[in-house]
Order: C-alpha cells, then structure tokens, then sequence
C-alpha cells in the first residue's frame, strides 16, 4: 500500500532513533503519556485515516480553526505536544523528511514497548492531510464506550481485522485510565439492564470512585486495569473477572464470537502480543495518504 519498512532509510536513516529517544524523555516525565500517545494514534488513524489530521489547530495562514481535538469524542486525549517536541527534532536533523503521521504510529508503538508490550515494526512514508480537518468527523467516526461488540467487530474489520486481532487491539485498554464522565452513563442510566457482566465488588469500587452528583466526573479517573503503567495480558483476565471499566471490555468476555479469544489472551500472553502486532500495523494502515498524496507538514499543528 505505499508503505515500506525501510522508507527513511536514505531521507533519514535516523528517523526512527530520533523518535525513540525523544519519546523515552517524554515517557520517564510522565507515566501518564504512553497511554496517551496510543489512544492519540487510534484517535487519529479513525478519522480519515492515519494522516496527523487530529494535530491540526491551523490553517495555512496561521488562523485558529475549530479542531478535531475539540470533539466530545476526543475527550481527555493529550501529549500532541509531544508528537511537535520529536517532529522538531526530525526537522532539525532531516528538514521536510518525515511526516507528522508517521510520528504519530512510531510514538504509539514506542510507547507499547516502553510499558513491556511487543516491540513492533512497522512500515513508514504515511503522508499529511492538507484539507481542514473536522471535529463533527471525529464525533461520528470514533466509537462510544457502549458500542455494541457486533459494531465493534465490523468497525475493526473494515481495516482488514480478524475476530482475534480485533480483540487484541482493545488490549490497548491494558494501559492507562478511564475518565469519569465515560462511565456516568454506564453506571447510572435508569434503564440499565439488571446484569451487564460487571462484577458486583467492582462495580462498587467504580461507584465510589465515580459518585452520581460528582462534581469532577472530568477529572476523576479509573485505571482500566489492575497493571495499569504495563502492557500485559492483565486485562484480559480482569474482563473475566467482570472488572472492564468500559461497556465493550465487559461485552467481550460473553459475547460467544470474542469470549474465546478473551480467554486465550488471558491465558497466553504471547499470543495476545502476536495478535495485537500484527492488528496494530493493520490499524496503521487506515486510509494512508502516500506517495505524492497529501503534503510533509513542517509544523504539525498548521495546514
Ligand atoms: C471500540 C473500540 C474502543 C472504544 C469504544 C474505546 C473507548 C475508550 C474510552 C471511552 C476511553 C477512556 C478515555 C478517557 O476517559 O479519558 C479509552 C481509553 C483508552 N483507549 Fe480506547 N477505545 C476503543 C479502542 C481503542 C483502541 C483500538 C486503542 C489503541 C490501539 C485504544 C487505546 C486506548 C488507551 C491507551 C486508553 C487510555 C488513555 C489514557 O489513559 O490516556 N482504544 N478508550
Ligand atoms: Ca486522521
Ligand atoms: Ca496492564
């Protein structure tokens, strides 16, 4: 598809060492930033396609336009200024080389194997998008928390997803925290059904972490699993357990299509990070712009 693995490899041979060693600094500042830098990745990548779209806050001229970023969908998703701090070193290095959205993938796959996760390779030369971007795009692309697990499936297999890759790829959520607000409903919507899967110990942990009037439901936050700075297979054995934070991790230890795969992940750790390599470079490949498509934006944040 244009992509190749060995795409800097004259432009600039040290494009993908610049990235690492940029990201290492971010990452030993802030434990919170590699699960940012994953969901910031498949937040772009799900809103026409892996093209640093989600980066843009101007046009051509400098002028502030309404930005992906500012989409309720987008909520809590942050560290884009991290993807500018390693841009800025590439353009120091190889001026007008590498794209934005090629940071982007390299910044989610460092972050995957600097919390333990496999050490993924992927292929490079994705190009930047130069039309303005759309935060409504961004509210009908991203999915909600309460997806259904059969729109989930269909969602991951118009990237060319397997059922097994598909349920390796929201082993994401073995990194990182759930916002409040992204439970509420969740929690306290009245015609909720009786039984929904959640265990009934966690679901009272996740109640008091979360109170119904809360003042902070922006702020407060549950890990997503029990090893929440570590990529391993601890999630799938949470969701088991009833212990998902979100309506889809619990959907997908009953759903008899994803249940298997729930509870070979949680039994064989290597197979969940083959499986989830090799959806995260097909994720990678979503609507890529390349050749002479698109542009090489020499400042991420401008059209
Ligand atoms: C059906 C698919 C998915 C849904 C509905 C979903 C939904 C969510 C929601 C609601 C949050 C909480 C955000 C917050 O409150 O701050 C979250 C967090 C997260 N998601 Fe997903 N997600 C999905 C798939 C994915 C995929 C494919 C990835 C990456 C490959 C991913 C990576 C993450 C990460 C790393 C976090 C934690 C973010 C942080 O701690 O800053 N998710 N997801
Ligand atoms: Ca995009
Ligand atoms: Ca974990």
């Amino acid at each position: 598809g244009g992509l190749s693995y060995n795409f800097y490899e004259q432009s600039c041979p040290q494009a993908e060492d610049i990235v690492r060693d940029a990201m290492r600094a971010v990452f030993m500042a802030d434990p919170a930033a590699p699960p940012a830098l994953l969901r910031l990745m498949f937040h772009d990548c799900q809103v026409q396609g892996c093209d640093a779209s989600i980066l843009v806050d101007e046009d051509a001229n400098g002028v502030q336009i309404t930005s992906e970023i500012t989409a309720a969908r987008n909520f809590g998703v942050r560290n884009r200024d991290s993807i500018s701090y390693a841009k800025s070193l590439l353009e120091s290095q190889c001026p007008g080389q590498v794209s934005c959205s090629d940071v982007i993938i390299m910044a989610a796959r460092d972050a995957v194997a600097f919390l333990g996760g496999p050490l993924i390779n992927v292929p490079l030369g994705r190009r930047d998008s130069s039309n303005i971007p759309s935060s409504a795009v961004a509210d009908s692309s991203i999915p909600p928390p309460n997806i259904q697990v059969g729109d989930m499936l269909r969602l991951f297999a118009k990237k060319g997803m397997t059922t097994e890759e598909s349920v390796a790829i929201i082993g994401a959520h073995t990194i990182g925290a759930t916002h409040c607000v992204n439970l509420m409903n969740r929690l306290y919507r009245s015609d909720r059904p009786s039984t929904d899967g959640m265990n009934p110990a966690y679901e009272l942990m996740l109640r008091s972490a979360c109170p119904r009037f809360s003042l902070t439901p922006n702020i407060s936050i549950v890990a997503n699993d029990l090893t929440m700075v570590t990529f391993d297979n601890h999630y799938y054995r949470s969701l088991m357990a009833g212990q998902g934070a979100l309506a889809i991790d619990t959907a997908m230890a009953s759903d008899p299509r994803t249940a298997p795969f729930v509870a070979r992940f949680a039994s064989d750790q290597d197979q969940f990070f083959n499986a989830f390599s090799s959806a995260f470079v097909k994720l990678s490949y979503s609507n890529v712009l390349t050749g002479n498509q698109g542009v090489i934006r020499e400042n991420c944040a401008r059209m």
